[in-house]
């Protein structure tokens, strides 16, 4: 891999989840929707953006499912897989870094880490994303300012009730991808631990306050049974 001085942009894609709560009974990423594997519809429109130097596929090191999934998008020489992924999403996403530094990714290059699973992604919150941090200090997240009143729970399940009204004033719903310097994002999450669910959390326990980037509501990430008929919907008319 070439790299030049200035930094480049990298994309990492976790995508060695179990998809316990989509309840397909296989890795929610190879599900089909609208006619190819919901992985294929994420990596698609990531290597349509043209500041991507590559694109890092994390897969499971048991998984016998991506090359057939993929087809001719594996030939895509931006496209790099790594079998390394973990137990957790933060462990999975800390493998794929290694590998982009062992690949000669630079400390200082950006890597923007994108859920498989946001599978209706498009290019232009990408580059809006990497026009919004490409000169900040920190980078930041695609995210959305919370539309519904909040609720908080007492009591779980079919018992649930409400113990309290949640202020939603200033409260975002983070998105993908999140976008950090390689040489601050590995560090960070190294610092954190495996249980982080997105990146900024890592790099907020630093003491950095990453920048937030207006996402799309069709940003979603298909995470219930009831999402791959949504996301299908969706992918047939935008
Ligand atoms: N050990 C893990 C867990 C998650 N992911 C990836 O992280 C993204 C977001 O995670 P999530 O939607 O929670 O996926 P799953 O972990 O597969 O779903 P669940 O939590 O319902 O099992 C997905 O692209 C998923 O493949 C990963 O690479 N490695
Ligand atoms: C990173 C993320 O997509 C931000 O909303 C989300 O936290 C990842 O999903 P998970 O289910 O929490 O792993």
């Amino acid at each position: 891999m070439l790299i030049g001085m200035s930094p480049c942009c990298h994309a990492l894609v976790p995508c060695a989840g179990v998809g316990q709560r989509a309840g397909a009974g296989a890795p929610k990423q190879y599900r089909a929707i609208a006619g190819e594997a919901m992985v294929v519809h994420t990596l698609r429109a990531l290597l349509q953006v043209e500041r991507l130097a590559s694109v890092l596929v994390v897969l499971s090191p048991d998984d016998t499912a991506f090359e057939a999934a993929v087809g001719e998008l594996v030939h895509d020489p931006r496209l790099r897989v790594a079998r390394c992924g973990g137990a957790s999403r933060a462990e999975s996403v800390a493998g794929g870094l290694q590998a982009l530094l062992e690949q000669g990714v630079m400390p200082h290059d950006w890597v923007l880490v994108h859920d498989a699973a946001r599978c209706l992604v498009e290019p232009a919150w990408v580059d809006r994303l990497i026009d919004a941090c490409r000169d900040d200090e920190v980078g930041g997240l695609l995210a959305l300012p919370v539309a519904d009143t909040l609720k908080q729970q007492v009591a779980q399940g079919p018992d649930a009730r409400v113990a309290a009204t949640v202020d939603r004033a200033g409260k975002w719903a983070a998105q993908t991808p999140q976008m950090f310097r390689l040489g601050l994002l590995q560090p960070a999450l190294r610092q954190a631990g495996e249980h982080l669910t997105d990146e900024s959390s890592a790099i907020e326990a630093l003491g950095h306050d990453p920048r937030l980037v207006r996402g799309d509501l069709l940003n979603l990430k298909v995470t219930w049974p009831e999402d791959f008929a949504l996301a299908e919907r969706l992918l047939g008319t935008v």
